[in-house]
């Protein structure tokens, strides 16, 4: 059985990828957009949203992130940061996610002035007021941080020592983001080292515009705990006709070690990395049992949404409350936080979550059908 649309939404969901300025609200743009004097691409609400979507509907992942100038032109003052922020977490406090790891470049938010650590206090502000917004309206959520540097630059080290320096104040972890193609992770080895020196976690977005060296790099240069994507490592994997499969040895790697893979469907269409859901190898790394997760990306410019991505998967391939649980623990095993508070997580919010669902539909099929004329 497929879940209900109020079941989805009820649904207990855990997040690892998602860009806080992939996921602004259009409203909010504009408003932000009016008080910093920046020029958009539409002026309502409505055709703002449609305009990001078609944008990055693009099949390049160069010409879809060209539209995050317009978000983070946004996002330069405490006060924005701090707003965009809170929304974000009551957003996905509303979508019924109970745990997230939202992730941005510092880097790019110092044209108005601010330091570094100026642009992370003021998103940690807004990420607790939003989480108590979210909790007094009876939808709990823990929001935590990953700091992102863009592959491209040369801030990488400064970003991973951000990252040290906050990791007792709601940020768990680093990333790095941008262009693939051009940019190898190993650009940024001096930040990985200095990181695992530091025991401190990093995902790496790999294998989504670009293939399998850029994934063993990732892994096997860099240390990276998981793979921001990391779709491409279908192409080590080898399906004959027979149905016979068999696994190359980047992705037995990947497999063996339980390496998370942070699975964006969605986005992978509008950048050309799958062609549709249906298609998307999502259904047959979930076959295989690797680790994978669900997550949303850029919700704005896929106009999307945890909810949204697992109802096209289940239209799919058919999952169910059991594969939805399944995508949430894997999900709350491979996050950033503390071994003691992901087990919290798991069995009592996200077990329990299913549970009750789960009860709901048992009372439902247990009760007497409608009373026939005859019997009346
Ligand atoms: O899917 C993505 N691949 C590579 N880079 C991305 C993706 N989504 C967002 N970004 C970039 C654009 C943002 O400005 C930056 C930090 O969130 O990360
Ligand atoms: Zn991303």
């Amino acid at each position: 059985m497929v879940p209900t649309q109020a079941e989805v939404l009820a649904a207990p969901k855990v997040v690892l990828h998602d860009h806080l300025d992939g996921g602004l609200r259009p409203e909010t743009v504009i408003e932000l957009a009016a008080e910093a004097g920046h020029e958009l691409p539409a002026d309502s609400a409505e055709a703002l949203r449609d305009w990001f979507v078609a944008a990055a509907d693009s099949d390049s992942l160069e010409r879809y992130l060209e539209t995050f100038e317009h978000t983070v032109a946004v996002m330069q003052t405490r006060e924005a940061l701090s707003r965009v922020a809170a929304e974000c977490a009551e957003d996905l406090a509303a979508d019924g996610v109970v745990y997230a790891e939202v992730r941005y470049a510092p880097e790019q938010h110092l044209e108005g002035g601010l330091t570094l650590d100026d642009v992370v206090d003021a998103v940690e502000t807004g990420f607790r007021l939003g989480e108590r917004r979210a909790a007094d309206d009876g939808r709990p959520i823990r929001v935590a941080t990953l700091l992102t540097a863009m592959r491209h630059a040369a801030r990488s080290s400064e970003i991973a020592e951000l990252v040290v320096r906050y990791r007792d104040a709601g940020v768990v972890g680093f990333d790095i983001a941008g262009a693939e193609a051009g940019f190898p992770p190993t650009r940024h080895l001096d930040a990985f080292e200095y990181l695992r020196r530091e025991n401190a976690h990093f995902t790496i977005h790999a294998g989504e515009a670009f293939g399998l060296p850029s994934i063993w790099e990732a892994l096997q240069w860099c240390g990276a705990d998981r793979l921001g994507h990391g779709v491409r490592i279908v192409d080590d994997i080898q399906v004959a006709e027979s149905g016979e499969v068999t696994l190359g040895k980047l992705a037995a790697y990947v497999r063996d070690k339980r390496i998370p893979l942070e699975l964006c469907p969605s986005s992978n269409i509008q950048t050309g990395a799958a062609s549709s859901i249906a298609e998307h190898p999502f259904g047959l790394l979930a076959k295989l049992r690797f680790r994978i997760t669900v997550n949303t990306d850029n919700r704005l410019m896929s106009a999307t949404s945890m909810s949204r991505e697992l109802s096209l998967l289940s239209e799919a391939f058919g999952y169910d409350l059991d594969d939805y649980q399944w995508f949430a623990v894997n999900a709350l095993k491979s996050a950033f936080i503390p071994f003691d508070e992901r087990l919290v997580l798991i069995n009592d919010v996200v077990k329990p979550g299913y549970a009750a669902l789960r009860a709901q539909r048992t009372l439902a099929d247990l009760r007497p059908g409608p009373v026939s004329p005859r019997s009346a």
